[in-house]
């Protein structure tokens, strides 16, 4: 595989991809003459999406090339000076406009690879630097990371479903748009899936493309032997027939008999696909008669709104299916349209530089309460690799020496120890410093291996679709201790 670039995918920049409050908000810092105060914020999810255990972390590749590009271009600028407040004069005075044409990206981010299994209220990114920058990006990294990680994990549960099978993603004409296609393709691969329909997914991101043929194929064609012995010809060693434009059976014959005629002429068919019909039952019947006609090789394709669930149900009902085509449920993310990744800010430099003022936002749901600190994430594991629990602790404080104490942040009772000898591997890796991409991030398939590995590595009961147990992520004591002082001083009950 040769993975392109995508480097340039944003470029020239994309810095107005965001929403107005955060601009109207760098003014505002920018007005206080607050704009360099150092700050740090957390990009993390609150539930992994479809009630399932875990999320593969995507998106980053995207993240690192806005980041890379952002600079405000003259047009963005003749663009923002052109907005108008209610009294009808400038939103934001030319003095500002000069500070955002000489802004340069200059901040630290730390973020999970992508393809890291990650969980409920751990960061994906951190990104520590000037307040009105870390600011400023919010909105791009939400909607980059958001929608990926959510795709990587579809994919990443379809795999999971469809175990040693080839998953096909078919899923560009109903996505949500072409970026959502193309960035859909990416982050399924990512997650999984063994190839896509997608070409430009193909030039882009060099994953591997692949396809059959639709129904329109046969439609044009007075009939299906017709239609199949044409694309025989036009694909002699690559053609996968669609059988079910008339009648599934009838076309798995018609399938057989052009196969038959291609193999007098030193080619093998290599496959058919079903698309209606009940799966279980038509891919059984067909892979008897392909073998019955000594066409044991010739795979069987199945599409049709096909999901995880579905793809588990078929396979119990001994369905012969050896490659599934997805697309709608996949590049949607049809069941959860959505995950609602958060980015809070969770540590501001004191004014004097003396250290740090670490923040939280407080709710009625103890759930959604922020996390103070300058946070990592530190994964323990068995000797062989397997994910045991997580810990969140604050960098900017010194951790305790001996074993530590792990609390659940919803739940004080459920806590464990973890001995100092416990393997264990940070998950946030340094990805800019300074504004610089510290080195180039990995090629899509290293990312895409990892995501297998992390994946695999997980206990069967965190992996499974129905109420997959909840992996053990905590708040190391003195973390937890400090969260919960802050939340008592922040209602006002704190001690005298
Ligand atoms: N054996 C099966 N068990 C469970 N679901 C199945 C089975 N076979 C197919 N399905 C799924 O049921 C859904 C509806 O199938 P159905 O054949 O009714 O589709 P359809 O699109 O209405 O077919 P057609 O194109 O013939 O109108 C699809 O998501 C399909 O993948
Ligand atoms: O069901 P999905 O998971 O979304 O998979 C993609 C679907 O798109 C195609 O149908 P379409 O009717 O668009 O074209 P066709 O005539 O080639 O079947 C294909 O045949 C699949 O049914
Ligand atoms: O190649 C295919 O079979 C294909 C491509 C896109 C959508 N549905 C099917």
């Amino acid at each position: 595989m040769n993975p392109a670039p995508l480097s340039g995918l944003y470029a020239p920049s994309l810095s107005l991809l965001t929403d107005l409050y955060q601009v109207t908000m760098a003014y505002g810092y920018w007005q206080q003459d607050l704009q360099d105060r150092e700050a740090v914020f957390h990009l993390y999810f609150r539930r992994p999406p479809f009630q399932g255990g875990y999320a593969v972390a995507a998106g980053l590749a995207y993240v690192a090339d806005f980041l890379e590009n952002l600079a405000f271009s003259e047009d963005d600028l003749t663009y923002l000076g052109s907005l108008k407040g209610a009294k009808g004069t400038p939103l934001f005075p030319q003095e500002f406009l000069e500070y955002l044409r000489t802004m340069e990206f200059s901040c630290d981010v730390d973020a999970m690879p992508e393809g890291t299994v990650a969980f409920a209220n751990e960061p994906l990114i951190r990104v520590t630097g000037p307040l009105l920058q870390a600011q400023l990006i919010e909105t791009a990294l939400l909607t980059l990371v958001n929608f990926q990680t959510l795709i990587a994990t579809k994919a990443a549960r379809i795999r999971e479903a469809a175990g040693a099978d080839t998953v096909l993603e078919f899923g560009l004409r109903r996505a949500q748009g072409p970026d959502g296609g193309l960035s859909a393709s990416r982050a399924a691969y990512l997650g999984g899936v063994d190839a896509t329909s997608n070409v430009l997914a193909g030039q882009r991101f060099g994953i591997p493309v692949k396809g059959t043929h639709a129904h329109s194929w046969v439609m044009a064609f007075e009939d299906e032997e017709t239609a199949f012995t044409a694309y025989a010809r036009a694909f002699p060693d690559d053609s996968v027939f669609l059988v079910d434009t008339y009648d599934t059976l009838e076309g798995v014959r018609k399938a057989i008999k052009v196969a038959r005629a291609m193999r007098a002429e030193g080619h093998e068919l290599g496959g058919i696909r079903l698309d209606s019909g009940d799966l279980a039952y038509l891919s059984r019947e067909a892979r008897e008669l392909l073998n019955e006609a000594g066409f044991p090789d010739v795979r069987i394709v199945a599409s049709n709104d096909l999901e995880e669930n579905l793809i588990t149900s078929l396979k119990l009902q001994g369905a012969k299916i050896d490659t599934w085509g997805i697309g709608t449920q996949l590049v949607t993310a049809y069941n959860q349209p959505a995950l609602g990744g958060v980015y809070k800010l969770a540590a501001l430099r004191k004014p004097d530089d003396s250290g740090w003022d670490f923040t939280i936002k407080l709710s009625e749901q103890l759930a959604k309460t922020s996390i103070p600190g300058i946070l990592q994430v530190r994964r323990y594991e068995t000797d062989k690799g397997q994910p045991r629990a997580d810990m969140l602790y604050n960098t900017a404080e010194p951790l305790p020496e001996g074993p530590l104490v792990i609390i659940d942040p919803l739940d004080a009772t459920r806590r464990r120890t973890v001995r100092a000898e416990t393997p264990s591997r940070e998950l946030l890796e340094p990805v800019f410093r300074r504004g610089r991409l510290v080195q180039p991030l990995p090629p899509l398939s290293e990312s895409r291996a990892r995501a297998h590995r992390e994946v695999l590595a997980l206990d069967p009961s965190i992996r499974r679709f129905l109420n997959p147990h909840t992996y053990p992520v905590g708040l190391e004591e003195t973390l937890y201790n400090y969260r919960n002082h802050l939340i008592l001083e922040k209602r006002g009950l704190g001690a005298e």
